[in-house]
Parts: C-alpha cells; sequence; structure tokens
C-alpha cells in the first residue's frame, strides 16, 4: 500500500446517528414501528424534530431522548429490521473507507446517544467490536414492547459522552467525530485534543461554528491525518465554479459527486475571473466567458474546463493543453435548437415578420403581400456543414427549400443537397443565407462587404454562429441600402456579459431584422442535456483519466481501472516514456497495463500498477522532465 498504517493514529471516538450512518436511528424506528399507520408521518416528524433539538444543543439530550422514546410504538422484533436497513445506510464514505477501520482495531470507539441494540450489528461488519461500542440500551415490557431506555447507563443522562469519556480515561491523543452538540462537547470538556464537524450528512451551525474542523467527508479527515484512505484524493477538496447560469443538474450531478460548488449568474471577465480561479479544479462556462492565458497563469489547481456549450473558440485550447487542463463540450446537445430557430427565422423573415409585428403591437394594420414569399423551392445555402448545418439541411428539405451548401472541410451531402466548391457559388445563387461555420480566429470577418455584394438583391441573411465572424458595418450597410431584404442575427461581437447590462448594436432599428440574444442554444432540452453531458465526461476524466470526447486532449477510451492508476500528462518531447519506464523498473513496479497517446503539444500515459510499491514511486515520477501533470487513482 502507498501509505503503510502509523502506529501514532489517535483514538477515534465516532458518533453513529446521522455520522457513521446517514441517518438517525430511532427516527428510522419510529418509521418502521409506524408502517402502514395512519399517524406515521405526524410521529415521525415530531421524533425527527426533537432529534434535531437535542443534537443542536437546543434542549437538554436526555430531555430530547426521554420525549422520543415515549412517542416511539416500537416493538423488539422491530431491531432486525432496524438493522437491516441502517446497514444499507453507512455513510458513504465511511463505507468507501471500511479497510481503514479494519486495519486500526482498537483505536475507534463508537461513542453514541443511540442504542447499542442497532449500532453494535452495524459497525460488527468494520471490525468494531462490542467493547468498542458505548451506547444506551432499551427496556422492554413482557410483551417485547420497547418502553424506554436503562437509566443507569451514563449516556442516557445529560453530558453522558463526557463522563463516559472520563471512564475510559484513555491515554494519547483523542480525535472526536460526530455531528452533534454533544460530540463537541467531549472537546469542551478537555477529553478530546481535538472535534471535527462531520458534515456529509447534517450540517449543524452551532456545532460547525465550534469545530476544530469541518469534514464533508471521512476522506477529508484520513487526507488531513495522512493515514491510509480508499480514494487518492477527498472530492470535497475539488472545487467547481460555475458561470453563466449553467442549468441546475450540472451543480446537482457536481454535488452528488462530493464536490464543493460555487454557482456565478452571469459571465466574468477576465480580471474578475483571473480573481477567482484560485483553487479552482473545474471550471464550467458557456460562450462569454473567455480562458485565456492570463486566466491559466493565475489557475493553480485547474484540471478541467467544460464549455456548457458548442463552441470552444473562447477558451485557449492550446493554452489548456500545455498547462494539462482538459477541455470538454457539448457538441451536440443543442443543435436542434439552433436549427429549430433557424427555420423559423427563415420563414419569419421571408414573411417580414420583424416589421409587422412591432406595427400590431402599435396599433396598425399592415396587411400586403409587399416582399412576402414562400420558402418552399428557394434556394438556402449553408456555410457550414457541421452538425448544425447537415442537420439544418435535412430539416430544410422538408419543407421545400433546395439546399445548397459549402465547408472548407470535405462533407458528404445529405439527401438531396447541393455541395458548393467555392464560397462564391454559394453566395450567387442562394436566396437566403445562413452561417454555421465555428468561430475560430481565422474566421474573423469571415463576411464582410465584398461577400454581401455577391448575394442576389433581397437575399435573406442569417448569423447564428459567432458574432466576430461578420463584419457587422458591412451587415448594416447591406440592409440600410435595401440589398439584402431582411436578416437573423442572434449573435454579436460584443454581447453583455449578463441580463443587467444593455445591448447595444448598429444594427438595432433596422427594416427586417430580427435580433435575438444568443438563444439558439437556449432551450430547456438543450440545456438540460448539456447540463448531463458535460459534468458526466468530466466526472470520468477525474475518476478514470478517460479523455474520450475532450476537445483538446489527445482522446483515449481507457479500460477499467486495475489496482493503481498513474496519470502523466507531459509535453510531448522524444524519451519521456521511456523515462517513466524506467522510474517504474528501478522501482520493481509491476505493470498492469500502459496506454499512450500524443497530439502535438502533449503526451498523455496512463499505466495501471499493483497497489504494492514504494510511496518514494510518486515523488520519483513527478520529477521526471517534462512533466506537466500527474496524479494517482486508487
Ligand atoms: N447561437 C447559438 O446559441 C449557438 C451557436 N453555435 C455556434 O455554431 C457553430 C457550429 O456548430 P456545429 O455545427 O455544432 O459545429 P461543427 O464543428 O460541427 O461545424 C462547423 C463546420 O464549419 C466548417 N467551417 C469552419 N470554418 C469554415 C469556413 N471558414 N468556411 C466554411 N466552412 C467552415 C467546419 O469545417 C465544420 O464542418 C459552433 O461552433 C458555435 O460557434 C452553436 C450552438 C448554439
Ligand atoms: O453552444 C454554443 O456554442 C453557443 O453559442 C450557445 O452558447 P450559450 O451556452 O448560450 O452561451
Amino acid at each position: 500500500m502507498a501509505s503503510p498504517p502509523t502506529a501514532t493514529l489517535p483514538y477515534l471516538i465516532i458518533d453513529f446517528d446521522s455520522t457513521f450512518t446517514q441517518v438517525e436511528g430511532l427516527d428510522e424506528l419510529a418509521d418502521i414501528a409506524l408502517t402502514g399507520d395512519p399517524s406515521r408521518e405526524r410521529i415521525v416528524g415530531e421524533i425527527r424534530a426533537l432529534t434535531d433539538l437535542g443534537m443542536s444543543g437546543s434542549i437538554n439530550f436526555s430531555e430530547s431522548l426521554r420525549r422520543r422514546l415515549t412517542l416511539l410504538p416500537a416493538r423488539r422484533e422491530h431491531l432486525p429490521l432496524l438493522v437491516e436497513r441502517l446497514k444499507g445506510k453507512v455513510s458513504d464514505s465511511i463505507r468507501r473507507n471500511g479497510d481503514f477501520f479494519r486495519q486500526f482495531p482498537g483505536r475507534v470507539y463508537i461513542v453514541s446517544s443511540g442504542f447499542r441494540e442497532f449500532i453494535e450489528p452495524v459497525v460488527a461488519d468494520f471490525g468494531i467490536t462490542a467493547d468498542y461500542v458505548l451506547a444506551n440500551t432499551f427496556t422492554y415490557d413482557p410483551e417485547g414492547r420497547i418502553t424506554g431506555f436503562d437509566p443507569e447507563n451514563v449516556l442516557s443522562r445529560d453530558g453522558g459522552k463526557i463522563e463516559q469519556l472520563r471512564r475510559l480515561d484513555l491515554t494519547g491523543d483523542v480525535y472526536a467525530l460526530g455531528d452533534g452538540y454533544t460530540d463537541y462537547q467531549i472537546r469542551e470538556a478537555g477529553l478530546a485534543n481535538r472535534f471535527y464537524a462531520f458534515t456529509e450528512n447534517v450540517a449543524r451551525e452551532a456545532v460547525v461554528a465550534r469545530a476544530d474542523e469541518i469534514l464533508p467527508s471521512f476522506d477529508e479527515f484520513l487526507y488531513q491525518n495522512k493515514l491510509p484512505m480508499s480514494l487518492s484524493y477527498p472530492k470535497n477538496r475539488i472545487r467547481v465554479l460555475l458561470l453563466e447560469n449553467v442549468e441546475a443538474s450540472a451543480e446537482k450531478l457536481f454535488r452528488e459527486e462530493g464536490y464543493q460548488v460555487e454557482k456565478i449568474a452571469g459571465g466574468l471577465d477576465e480580471d474578475e475571473l483571473v480573481e477567482r480561479i484560485q483553487g479552482v479544479s473545474i471550471l464550467g462556462i458557456r460562450s462569454k466567458t473567455n480562458v485565456t492565458q492570463r486566466v491559466l497563469d493565475a489557475a493553480n489547481r485547474l484540471i478541467a474546463v467544460g464549455a456548457f456549450c458548442i463552441g470552444t473558440n473562447q477558451i485557449d485550447l492550446t493554452g489548456c493543453m500545455k498547462k494539462g487542463v482538459a477541455v470538454f463540450n457539448a457538441p451536440f446537445s443543442n443543435t436542434r435548437s439552433v436549427v429549430e430557430l433557424t427555420l423559423a427565422e427563415i420563414i419569419m423573415l421571408a414573411r417580414r415578420i420583424p416589421e409587422k409585428n412591432p406595427k400590431m403591437h402599435q396599433g396598425e394594420w399592415d396587411k400586403s403581400a409587399n416582399g412576402a414569399f414562400e420558402i418552399r423551392g428557394k434556394k438556402l445555402g449553408i456555410i457550414g456543414y457541421g452538425n448544425i448545418g447537415a442537420q439544418l439541411s435535412v430539416v430544410a428539405e422538408a419543407v421545400g427549400l433546395q439546399v445548397y451548401y459549402y465547408d472548407v472541410a470535405e462533407k458528404l451531402q445529405l439527401g438531396n443537397a447541393t455541395k458548393c466548391r467555392t464560397l462564391d457559388e454559394l453566395l450567387q445563387q442562394a436566396d437566403i443565407v445562413t452561417l454555421h461555420i465555428d468561430g475560430r480566429p481565422e474566421n474573423k470577418n469571415f463576411i464582410g462587404a465584398e461577400h454581401f455584394a455577391q448575394m442576389k438583391p433581397g437575399t435573406l441573411f442569417i448569423n447564428n454562429a459567432r458574432g466576430h465572424v461578420v463584419d457587422v458595418p458591412a451587415l448594416a450597410d447591406a440592409l440600410r441600402s435595401g440589398h439584402l431584404g431582411g436578416a437573423a442575427i442572434d449573435v454579436f461581437p460584443h454581447e453583455p456579459k449578463t441580463n443587467d447590462e444593455s445591448f447595444e448594436s448598429e444594427l438595432r432599428g433596422l427594416p427586417n431584422v430580427l435580433l435575438t440574444p444568443h438563444i439558439g442554444g437556449s432551450t430547456a432540452e438543450a440545456q438540460r442535456n448539456i447540463a448531463h453531458f458535460v459534468p458526466e465526461r468530466i466526472m470520468d476524466y477525474v475518476n478514470s483519466g478517460n479523455t474520450q470526447q475532450s476537445v483538446n486532449f489527445p482522446n483515449i477510451q481507457l479500460p477499467e481501472q486495475q489496482a493503481h492508476r498513474l496519470i502523466h500528462i507531459h509535453a510531448n518531447v522524444p524519451g519521456v516514456l521511456a523515462r517513466i519506464n524506467n522510474v517504474l523498473a528501478t522501482r520493481h513496479v509491476n505493470i498492469l497495463g500502459q496506454y499512450l497517446k500524443t497530439n502535438e503539444h502533449i503526451g498523455y500515459v496512463i499505466t495501471d500498477i499493483d497497489k504494492q510499491y514504494e510511496p518514494e514511486l510518486i515523488d520519483d515520477l513527478k520529477q521526471v522532465e517534462h512533466t506537466i501533470k500527474f496524479r494517482v487513482l486508487y
């Protein structure tokens, strides 16, 4: 094992309810005992409220316990059911670190005001024997009904945990871990050196405020104390910053994984992001936030950037790569939304709706067929025949448009679409021109005055791609002169960062122009899909090293991890793999599998090795020349 057991482990005093398990034993017992009872919800609710009052220190513990037991209609035969339920509700981080408990028998005490009858069998699975469980015991009547608790047991009294610890008379360091006020009191009474507030299941303000350390998980405790753990790194240390109103499920998924998440509604400019990026491991953005070299220079923990959209032109992809930061996007999630908007705009412009609609709102009835036409049989010119362009091609044909397309890359025509060999060929015959190219820097001002001039008089022009690919003053001229019949524009070279900023553009107020605030991908379906797709790719990368579908890393679909996995990102210069393998050979490490892929700038090597290795191996690997980032997965 990388970290050997340490003989200096302090005594750990661990609470049971809401710490060792996710729930309160008595609440669950009431729930079981009242199955089928119409008053179940009410009584369980009252018991829960009393638990909370006792745990946060608002009422005496003994009073809380007495009042709860009075409400509890449980019997002896309910206890096996409770034990089964609790075994399934052991806190996640305790469960995954089960080996830790089995490795240190005699150092962990479960000290609880709950009841031995249900605690002992649950913790026994973790190698914690009855001698190390200090808890209350029930009293029963002759029919097996639970009537109360043994009053002789110190743990049934106020200050019971303190008295129990006194009697234990432990020598050496003692650390108390729990979610309740009574756990903190052990430390207050001087019977523990440290109190750790365990917040994986509940965080009680009064308790957290008094803690020496806050533990969002047991992994965090093991990590802080350099003890052997099942994960290579506590997930709660992974900080996620989500900008630009990313849909709520993304936050939920990251939180469920155990990450800390911070959300900001709008975008951030470079200076603001430079300030906020410190300590952030995962950055989530949309089209507005630029991830520049300056931002990357300020990022000290960044491992991945999620573009919760399609376009990644706002991200310095090479800069990210050279820093070992993997970038993921959602290449298909909003494709359909853009296609639907584009189709709708084609029809709206063809009927001059941008002019008619505001007139109606002002009470003006302008019924006329002037300048209005059907789209059936018209020529649609699609520039950029990628995912959006190609899907638009299919949908447009279904409503009778004749599709012409132009792409710099070789693209197979779909349906009856006609491929144009040059841009000019497309511009000269299309009745409607729509842009679906990406926002790479070379595409800046891709469409300018000379292109508008080539278009037929009355052409409708649509840009739902990126603002900077069109020379906007030239577009405004072409509209003002009446050469273009109308335009629909969703994207702009300068877009407001938030909904509070005003929108400035010389396209405002021009005839038959539909302006929309970059909403091509803003539908419930697209945002929901994106909010699942991107976090899943990122978490897979963090947990397994899988880079499939990363936009800047060499794509490797890795097989399931065997034992420990070494993830090494290095500058792509000759000899690095040989050096890595030399270190592994010198340290006599058994390699179970190795995968390598490189691109122009970086090499990505994944090595699965046996769990048995000298801890110095990790330092040696970090020292390998040209290493950009190195991490180990258990
Ligand atoms: N308005 C909005 O809300 C949205 C805008 N977008 C924008 O749409 C763009 C296209 O999206 P996808 O179709 O999914 O991307 P894609 O990468 O599948 O397709 C882009 C296509 O444009 C071609 N292309 C690039 N430069 C070109 C040029 N100068 N001339 C001709 N062809 C060129 C590429 O070869 C590629 O086939 C995205 O990059 C993004 O900027 C995407 C989603 C929503
Ligand atoms: O997906 C894209 O590239 C888009 O332009 C959509 O951007 P948004 O997520 O709306 O900022």
